[in-house]
């Protein structure tokens, strides 16, 4: 059973309280005087965290403080007592008061905080904490007050130091106590203010002991605290109230003075009403005590404004504890989402290129624990979690557990001081077996390797011929459209060039590339380069076409050859086989792979076919990856392509116009991979 609750501003000013004694004002009074009144005293929080048990005498105090809100929630309960629930109920009903009362809190004219409603929401956590931990077995101990030692005035830390000046004493209180009680009584004191400057800011202080119990509780109690022999302000009304009792009574015994009846004068003292001389007194105290064990008016019902108490309605208690349900999971999101948001800023500062994904990646590998040597273990979890983040983002799986196993290896023996610490090493870990992935191993620079084959410095050494690129690929990826915007590149920079409409196959293609060319010229008239079309139609060997074309665009000294390709299907052997007798004939400089960044785990097929389709002796020299505009982050099929052939990436195309392509940069590409998910 808790002691005292009180929720005391910075100033000492107490909010809202509910106490079971008195006891507990003077260890509350001290804690708050030598803790945040007295400025000679360190800040509490350089000698206590919250939530930290203070012993003080045979009491405990734990309390939280809310900075923001300039609040201190404090309880205080005996010491014999083992409160598993305390630290949660603590949090809860924080969590609960600053939800419910935190603005009225912040304003800072307001002089009055409105938060009388708090105490359902008390009574129904305290409930339940206590329900909690008696279904899971914990009772408290039960307890006597014999059992304790006499209170202790000599207090643990800076707490026993006298008060200052202008504070109150501790176990003095400021302001009038309506009715105090001994520490073995189950009646509850009314609440009472903290010391120091309450000003209108309280409640009106409310007579707990009426709230807590019915009116026949109540009765048998008076009845019972008659029969104490020690005097005290409250007998007179005691005896009252009997004598009120003993009056309603129907039928009264008569007494008898030397064996004749007298009538009854009303004497309240008479001998037979004084129930301290009952001889079933201790009976009956002990029954009232049993039935007072626990007793809370509350539960059943409330006081309405008109001083009426009105039981409850049956979802009244169920509509409490949701609302409180739900501001709690409310909270304790806040709390998570503030929580990530500091490992992510952490993060952040450790590594500087995924910023907006630390948040999402802290979560990721929140299983592993720094501070020791990391072993496969401890990161198999965490690279599962990788793991799917990178199938989430399009890459094969089989590229995925490469890059995973890449990444364990990498740490599996390092040893890293904090969890902040192994986040930001799994995140750059991973980020360099990405980009050492995704970097070619060789360096393109296309113009210069243009102009080394077709304008030598010396022709005399070397003969001058043209540069040939083929372009390859499944249907519909974009290869002529990629193939127009290599042109569209190169006629910026004045070079001549001859397309060639190698797809004899499908019809429509000769034309749909004719129409390409057409748009090209324009542009060469205005920058000044050369693109003119071959074709020989359709049914015809597209090798010969394109041995044909190579001759041709030597003999007119073009500079570049871009050899369009009919589609064919990766798996489709006939068509595929032809690639070699293509690759022998045209002998082109580069063969480029168009796959298209849609492509989902085929990619992977796709790539390792067309990389083997061209011979023993030759396969394929980079890829374009189109239609990375179309997919966002999902950039996966970048890796599953890389991962299945070791070719680079050269070109990614971005769009539908003959601008939209770009240089592979693996910055980007990584910076993609490893952001969150698009929502
Ligand atoms: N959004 C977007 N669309 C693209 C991109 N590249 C090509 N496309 C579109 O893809 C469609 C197919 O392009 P094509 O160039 O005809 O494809 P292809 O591979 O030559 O087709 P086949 O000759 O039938 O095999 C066209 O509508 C293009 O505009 C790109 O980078 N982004």
């Amino acid at each position: 059973m808790l002691d005292t609750v009180e929720i005391i501003t910075e100033g000492g000013v107490v909010l809202w309280s509910r106490k079971n004694g008195e006891a507990s004002d003077f260890v509350i009074n001290s804690f708050i005087n030598d803790t945040f009144l007295r400025e000679t005293v360190p800040s509490y929080s350089e000698s206590a965290a919250d939530n930290a048990p203070v012993s003080v005498g045979r009491h405990t105090l734990r309390f939280t403080h809310v900075r923001g809100f300039g609040l201190i929630f404090v309880a205080v309960y005996k010491s014999l007592l083992h409160l598993s629930w305390i630290d949660k109920f603590l949090d809860n009903i924080t969590a609960l008061f600053v939800s419910l009362y935190g603005d009225q809190v912040k304003k800072p004219n307001d002089t009055y905080v409105r938060c009388k409603g708090f105490d359902k929401m008390f009574d129904q956590q305290l409930r339940d904490m206590e329900a909690e931990n008696k279904t899971m077995g914990n009772h408290e101990p039960r307890f006597t007050e014999a059992e304790y030692p006499p209170e202790d005035s000599t207090l643990s830390g800076n707490l026993g130091e006298p008060p200052l000046p202008g504070v109150n004493p501790p176990n003095k209180k400021l302001v009038g106590t309506e009715h105090t009680s001994t520490e073995t009584s189950p009646i509850a004191t009314p609440n009472t203010s903290r010391p120091s400057s309450s000003g209108g800011l309280l409640e009106p202080p409310m007579p707990a002991a009426v709230e807590k119990l019915s009116r026949r509780a109540r009765k048998k109690l008076n009845q019972a605290a008659s029969s104490e022999a020690v005097s005290s302000g409250d007998e007179a009304p005691l005896r009252k109230r009997k004598g009120a009792t003993s009056k309603k009574q129907g039928k009264k015994g008569r007494r008898w003075e030397n064996g004749i009846p007298i009538e009854d004068d009303g004497d309240d003292s008479s001998a037979k009403l004084d129930y301290s001389d009952n001889p079933s007194d201790a009976e009956t105290k002990a029954h009232l005590n049993a039935a007072l064990e626990g007793l809370d008016a509350s539960q059943m019902g409330a006081r309405n404004t008109d001083g009426r108490f009105a039981l409850k309605e049956l979802d009244d208690e169920d509509s409490v504890r949701n609302q409180a349900n739900s501001i709690l999971k409310e909270a304790k999101e806040k709390k998570a989402a503030k929580e990530a948001k500091e490992v992510e800023s952490q993060a952040a500062a450790t590594s500087g290129l995924l910023g907006a994904g630390m948040n999402y990646f802290g979560g990721m590998f929140k299983n592993v624990v720094g501070g020791k040597e990391l072993t496969k273990d401890d990161l198999s979890k965490a690279m599962k979690s990788m793991e799917d983040h990178l199938l989430k983002k399009n890459v094969a799986r089989e590229a995925a557990v490469r890059v995973c196993d890449a990444v364990k290896k990498d740490l599996v023996g390092t040893k890293t001081a904090t969890f902040e610490g192994v986040n930001a090493k799994i995140r750059t870990s991973m980020e360099q077996v990405l980009r050492k992935m995704l970097t070619p191993t060789d360096s393109l620079d296309l113009l210069r390797e243009i102009d080394a084959v077709a304008k030598p410095p010396t022709t005399s050494l070397r003969q001058r011929r043209p540069y040939v690129i083929s372009i390859v690929g499944v249907n519909g990826v974009g290869k002529s459209t990629n193939l127009s915007k290599i042109c569209f590149f190169l006629l910026q920079n004045k070079y001549r060039v001859l397309v060639v409409a190698g797809d004899t196959f499908r019809s429509g293609a000769v034309e749909q590339l004719a129409v390409h060319v057409r748009n090209l010229r324009e542009e060469a008239s205005r920058v000044g380069g050369q693109v003119d079309l071959y074709q020989k139609g359709y049914g015809k060997d597209a090798a010969n076409v394109a041995r044909a074309a190579v001759a041709h665009a030597s003999a007119e000294a073009y500079d570049v050859v871009l050899i369009d390709t009919a589609g064919r299907r990766h798996n489709d052997q006939r068509l595929m086989s032809s690639l070699e007798k293509f690759a022998k004939f045209a002998q082109p400089d580069k063969i480029l792979m168009v796959g298209e960044a849609l492509v989902g785990t085929d990619s992977v097929a796709q790539a390792r076919n067309f990389n083997v389709a061209f011979g023993k002796e030759r396969g394929l020299d980079g890829f374009i990856i189109s239609k990375c505009d179309t997919v966002g982050d999902m950039v996966g099929a970048l890796v599953s392509i890389v991962h299945a052939t070791g070719v680079p990436i050269l070109f990614v195309g971005v769009g539908q116009h003959y601008s939209d392509i770009r240089s592979f940069s693996v910055k980007w590409a990584v910076e993609k991979l490893l952001s969150p998910p698009d929502a």
